[in-house]
């Protein structure tokens, strides 16, 4: 079985990191060794949210749960509302005490937010919003995307299979800055009296060199290649972006530092993929960008995401919306879920032998032909949400008996 590619390995703190509160950073947690036979009991709040979010987070409940037993291990969950969810039960997208338990809690995992319903009133409240409250009240500042072309997924590629095969990139997306969070922004008239909508890209230095600090301490531990994304010749978010990047370049000799234009970069990931390995971007840019490159990979049911900060949990979510065109029908791929778990695993718990038994799992329910509709293609077998995850679940017990 062709092994999973996601070079997916705990951060350790690197020491010019600055952290604001006295918990544990994250990529600093030192798991202790099993000495006591108390079983490890993890707090995961659990933020189905809207559309395909539920169907979703309802397998990777599953896989957990399966995965802990098996490892002796103990989840306790808290279900919280957000987005359009949130917005129907209390009137707003992210309800106090959802973040509040959130930030309690030792991971997180999130389905999607958003639909068509809460879509009309263009100037109210938006379920999207509640997510980018959460992101900021989370201080969860970097998103690490994994686009892995699978061997068993070669011809669901966009790509031919020449060009396709081997693609394994990161893309380490700012996540609480840029335009998505910047001021001035809003609705208004112009001087001839047109309305106007307005938004802001902003960049602080301190905001690019502790993504930055990610994005090389990633790359180091992947191929030593970083490609940093902007849009220097127009904006001066992006001038301020590649002058700071390049700064930190000095630090990581090991590290090989390129630039690139956003548009550029969106052509060269369809012409030469393999040309990257971490790719570092702004908020909207890593935004646009991971969502082409899950289309490398097959489909944007592949892609699991891990957003953490300097210190708290991390929030753990697939890059792909709530999907509400298929919402309800049992079709959305679980897996991008299921490998959010895999990550909330290994980078939130640093439980690796649970993230890997997950892995291998979704490899080994490939191998085997099960595809959910994005997937699939003649000769393979159809399935749906809930038999995907059945699928997994099968293969994880599998592992079981073959251990025994
Ligand atoms: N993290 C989040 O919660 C995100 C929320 N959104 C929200 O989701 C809603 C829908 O947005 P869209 O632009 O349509 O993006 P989307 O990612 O929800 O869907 C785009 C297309 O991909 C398909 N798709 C997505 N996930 C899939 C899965 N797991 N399995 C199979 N097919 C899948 C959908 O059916 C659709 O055709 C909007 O309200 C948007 O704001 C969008 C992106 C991320
Ligand atoms: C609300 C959006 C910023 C969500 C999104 O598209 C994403 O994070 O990928
Ligand atoms: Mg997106």
């Amino acid at each position: 079985m062709a092994s999973l590619q996601l070079n997916l390995k705990p951060f350790k703190t690197p020491t010019p990191f600055k952290h604001t509160s006295s918990s544990t950073p994250k990529w600093g947690k030192i798991q202790c060794s099993a000495t006591s036979t108390k079983k490890k009991s993890y707090n995961i709040t659990l933020l189905p949210g809207d559309g395909i979010g539920p169907e979703v987070v309802s397998v990777a409940k599953q896989v957990l749960n399966l995965t802990a037993s098996l490892e002796g291990i103990e989840f306790k969950y808290q279900e919280m509302p957000v987005g359009g969810a949130a917005l129907d039960l209390t009137g707003v997208p992210l309800p106090e005490e959802t973040l509040s338990v959130a930030k309690q809690s030792d991971a997180i995992l999130l389905g999607a937010i958003g639909g068509y319903k809460w879509d009309a009133n263009e100037k109210h409240l938006k379920p999207e919003t509640g997510l980018l409250q959460l992101r900021e009240g989370l201080g969860v500042f970097a998103n690490l995307r994994p686009a892995t072309v699978l061997p068993q997924l070669i011809d669901s590629s966009t790509l031919k299979r020449e060009v396709a095969q081997g693609v394994d990139l990161m893309v380490v997306r700012e996540l609480t800055g840029g335009i998505y969070f910047g001021k001035p922004r809003g609705f208004g008239k112009n001087e001839n009296g047109d309305e106007i909508g307005f938004n802001t890209e902003v960049y602080a230095t301190y905001e690019i060199d502790r993504i930055a600090r990610v994005a090389f301490e990633t790359a180091r531990k992947r191929r030593g290649k970083l490609c940093s994304v902007d849009k220097a010749n127009v904006l001066e978010a992006s001038i301020l972006w590649r002058k700071r990047v390049t700064m930190m370049a000095s630090e990581y000799p090991d590290v090989e530092l390129t630039h690139m234009y956003v548009d550029n970069a969106a052509m060269q990931l369809i012409r030469d993929p393999k040309q990257f390995d971490t790719i570092v971007t702004n908020n909207i840019f890593g935004d646009i960008l991971s969502d082409e490159a899950s289309m490398l990979t097959g489909s944007i049911g592949m892609l699991p995401s891990a957003s953490i900060g300097d210190s708290g949990p991390g929030l753990y979510e697939p890059i792909h919306g709530s999907a509400p065109d298929i919402a309800g029908q049992d079709k959305a791929n679980p897996l991008a879920t299921v490998l959010s778990v895999a990550m909330l695993l290994k980078y939130g718990l640093q439980e690796e032998a649970a993230a890997k038994r997950i892995e291998n799992a979704v490899l080994e329910t490939l191998d085997k032909g099960f595809r959910t509709g994005d997937l699939f293609s003649t000769g393979m077998r159809l399935v749906g949400c809930k038999e995907m995850g059945e699928e997994v679940l099968k293969s994880i017990d599998s592992q079981r008996l073959a251990a025994v």
